[in-house]
């Protein structure tokens, strides 16, 4: 692996990107630290990625036009009448909501300090890694520094270069997104993704709030999902919220190191025991779902429920996928009314946790709109029946 010097590269040159450092390069690939203190009304941000992604993000709506940027509300706010961060025993600082949130209301957004391109990890040795992370690091502005070298590290750690990888480790959220760099015919690429402020939100397995990235304004956006009043803390799920316990909690020790204490994973063996069994049933009634095929056994019955078992289990981040099953049940057998109910909580529960860009909620807002002309309407009846040319097999 040899360092390379920043500037023999072709096309990325001031001022989209007037700090980096020298590239890592392993025969073809070449990875380097791309920082732009100006980003966000002098907020910053640090990619660290290929010279042709970086071009790319820099021509990207975020960075072309910052009155996108600046129309978030509470963008990367310090502090907010709307949460507090303080000590949380047994996890370190954590964010407590100082108001009443109703289901659906914005929390806090934020700009990230670091997004990493996971090819880095593929193909550029760890030590390299780490010294190239520190040596960006040091490119964000002083105020934005401060708030990410505070961050949690989970323990204890020894160097600036050990603090700054720790704290990456630590806080990173995997943004999987088509359109950070908008190329057509790319796999989806994922971003490994540090939002500092939001970092010091904690995990629950039933947790009060969701997140979702905007692509146009490089943002995450934290809302609630269920209502949290003032006082409580506010949480996200780190893993998946339908898996068994024991999964969740195998998930939390391998890839976040923590004993999982939530309420879900605290419940006694009779209630852990109901849970695990709602679980399977979910998941084997989503197999059933999923289902279009002529022989599929899926009915409006079996859509609420899945209602059913997904409020049973708390799983009020999800609820929209559960309500998307039912509206599609009920418009595949001919049921506009019912449809259009779980269509529209559908978009309500989604718009919060998936956001306006989220498959099911664009789908729900088409079906609440006009069941009749949806590619749902009577699609189960027809492909029973073999009514019609379109049926597929
Ligand atoms: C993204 S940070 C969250 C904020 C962090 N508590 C802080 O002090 O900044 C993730 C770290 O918080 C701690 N953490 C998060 N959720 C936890 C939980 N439910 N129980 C115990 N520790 C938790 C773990 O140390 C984890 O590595």
């Amino acid at each position: 692996m040899i360092l390379e010097a920043y500037d023999d590269q072709l096309d990325i040159a001031e001022p989209l990107w007037p700090i980096s450092t020298p590239c890592a390069r392993n025969g073809t690939q070449k990875y380097c630290i791309y920082s732009n203190p100006d980003f966000a009304d002098g907020r910053g941000i640090i990619f660290f990625t290929s010279p042709e992604r970086a071009a790319e993000v820099a021509r990207s709506s975020a960075f072309t036009n910052p009155a996108v940027v600046r129309s978030v509300p509470e963008l990367n706010a310090a502090e907010s009448p709307y949460w507090r961060v303080e000590y949380v025993e047994g996890k370190g600082m954590g964010m407590i909501a100082n108001k009443n949130f109703r289901i659906g209301d914005h929390i806090m957004s934020s700009t990230p300090s670091f997004m990493i391109d996971y090819n880095v990890f593929h193909y550029v040795p760890e030590n390299q890694v780490v010294q190239m992370e520190a040596d960006a690091a040091s490119t964000l502005p002083a105020n934005h520094g401060a708030i990410f070298m505070n961050l949690s590290t989970h323990d204890e750690v020894d160097s600036y270069e050990t603090r700054v990888a720790k704290i990456i480790l630590t806080n990173s959220f995997d943004i999987e997104e088509k359109g950070v760099v908008s190329r057509e015919d790319e796999e989806e690429e994922t971003w490994y993704t540090v939002f500092p402020e939001i970092s010091r939100l904690n995990h629950d397995c039933r947790a009060n709030a969701d997140y979702h990235f905007d692509v146009t304004t490089l943002t995450q956006h934290i809302h609630a999902v269920r209502p949290i009043a003032a006082g409580e803390e506010i949480t996200i799920s780190y893993v998946d919220p339908i898996l068994p316990r024991e999964v969740r909690r195998k998930r939390l020790e391998t890839s976040w190191h923590f004993p999982c204490s939530c309420s879900l994973c605290m419940q006694n063996e009779h209630q852990t025991n109901a849970s695990d069994a709602r679980i399977w049933q979910i998941l084997e009634l989503r197999r059933q779902l999923r289902d279009y095929t002529p022989g599929s056994a899926a009915t409006p019955a079996m859509g609420e429920l899945m209602v059913s078992l997904y409020e049973q289990e708390r799983l009020y981040s999800s609820m929209y996928e559960a309500y998307t099953y039912a509206a599609l049940e009920y418009n595949g057998v001919g049921e506009p009314w019912l449809a259009t109910k779980y269509a529209r909580l559908a978009v309500q529960h989604g718009l919060a946790a998936g956001g306006p860009e989220d498959q099911d909620v664009l789908v729900m807002k088409e079906l609440a709109k006009d069941p009749w002309s949806h590619w749902s309407w009577m699609l189960r009846t027809r492909k029973r029946m073999n009514w019609g040319s379109a049926v597929e097999q």
